[in-house]
């Protein structure tokens, strides 16, 4: 086979890379400007993809699907494939500035407690990692602070390089803060609203966040004056709602969907978890707690089902061992549907938000 011209590999790149099809795109990685570099070397082609979103998984897709119709195009051997991410920066509710080193903020909440908020915020925020974003976790959850310990760092306590900011402490590869790690027994649990919202605050902005992509806030469960307060004043880009198929949760996401509706925060996404309960025994799936609520919420409010995350013994047992499922079972499939859920939603935080320039991070230490 003639070699090609630069021109003409790059025109045959392009165009296998244009016909490439995933849910997470909105328009195609050329119209993306997503194809960075196409080169032949020794008979190696090689492409360099940069992607504004996480996309680690979408990447495995275009390899898989096109690698062997680019090699018999082109005349390749292989191809040396690369990935870089340049995380855009999304507007905020209300344009309000960002957390310095935050690039966008994405709130986790919930209507009620004990409907599985934190452990899909901790597994949320390693699945995102896994899909090649830097992170970080809030937890602003006050009457219940369970980050630290399904983070497996129970006793830790951030540092404090200048006496006045917080160093974050790292956790799996993510860059974790909590009342937990600073307030011990129940203290935190007879804060007034006012207090605990100023706590919190505090918490997001003197904590010395690094260059992070998404910085995941656990918020507290309920729809009360915190969650307003904190609503209004986090520099969110977007919320998530973590909901269970009950009917009594669904109607306390319903007052959550309507509170970031009431503060300008738009809702990504609603995630039922507990959907279905998969037997450790024998597998059998049974939806114990009824099934269709979340979809008819999604149907109501013109929000998307984000996911179903089942109610599985080893879910709760990893959170319980401070080893979260997505980095204790990197392969497994829960650790899939996951990683599928964040791939999913920060493709649709990108499509749905507005690109514009990241905050410059200015730290006088
Ligand atoms: N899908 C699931 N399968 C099995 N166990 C789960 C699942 N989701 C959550 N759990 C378990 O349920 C318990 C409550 O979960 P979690 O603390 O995440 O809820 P929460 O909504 O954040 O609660 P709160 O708001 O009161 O802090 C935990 O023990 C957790 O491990």
């Amino acid at each position: 086979m003639p070699a090609l011209t630069p021109e003409e590999l790059h025109a045959q790149v392009s165009a296998v890379v244009a016909a490439f099809q995933h849910p997470t795109l909105q328009q195609d990685l050329i119209h993306l400007h997503a194809l960075h570099h196409v080169a032949m070397l020794d008979n190696v082609l090689h492409i360099e993809l940069i992607l504004p979103f996480a996309w680690q998984s979408g990447f495995v897709s275009l390899q898989e699907q096109t690698t062997g119709t680019l090699c018999r195009l082109t005349g390749a051997d292989r191809v040396e494939w690369r990935l870089t991410h340049d995380i855009a920066t999304l507007k905020r509710a209300k344009n309000l500035p960002g957390a310095k080193g935050v690039k966008n903020i994405i709130a986790v909440s919930s209507g009620k407690g004990g409907v599985g908020k934190s452990s899909t915020a901790i597994n949320l925020a390693l699945a995102l990692q896994a899909e090649g974003a830097t992170v970080g976790v809030l937890d602003a959850d006050i009457y219940g602070p369970s980050v630290p310990m399904m983070l497996g760092c129970e006793g830790e306590r951030p540092s404090s390089p200048d006496g006045k900011h917080m160093a974050p402490v790292m956790a799996h590869g993510l860059a974790t803060n909590s009342i937990g790690y600073l307030v011990t027994d129940d203290n935190a649990m007879v804060w007034r609203g006012p207090m605990a919202s100023k706590a919190l605050m505090q918490l997001l902005n003197e904590t010395l966040w690094p260059d992070l992509d998404y910085l995941i806030v656990d918020m507290p469960p309920g729809t009360g004056d915190i969650q307003l307060t904190l609503a209004q004043n986090i520099p969110v880009t977007a919320a998530l709602v973590v909901t269970t198929p009950q009917d009594v949760a669904l109607l306390d996401a319903r007052k959550g969907i309507v509170m970031f509706n009431k503060v300008s925060v738009p809702v990504l996404g609603i995630i039922e978890n507990m959907s279905m309960h998969i037997c450790s025994q024998c597998g059998h799936a049974e939806a114990i707690f009824g099934t269709g609520g979340a979809e008819a919420l999604t149907e109501e409010y013109g929000i998307p089902l984000a996911g179903k995350i089942p109610l599985h013994i080893s879910l709760r047992e990893d959170l319980d061992a401070g080893l979260p499922t997505v980095s204790r079972w990197p392969d497994g499939d829960f650790t899939r549907l996951y990683r599928d859920i964040a791939g999913a939603i920060a493709a649709r935080l990108y499509w749905d938000g507005e690109v514009v320039p990241p905050d410059i991070a200015i730290r006088i230490l």
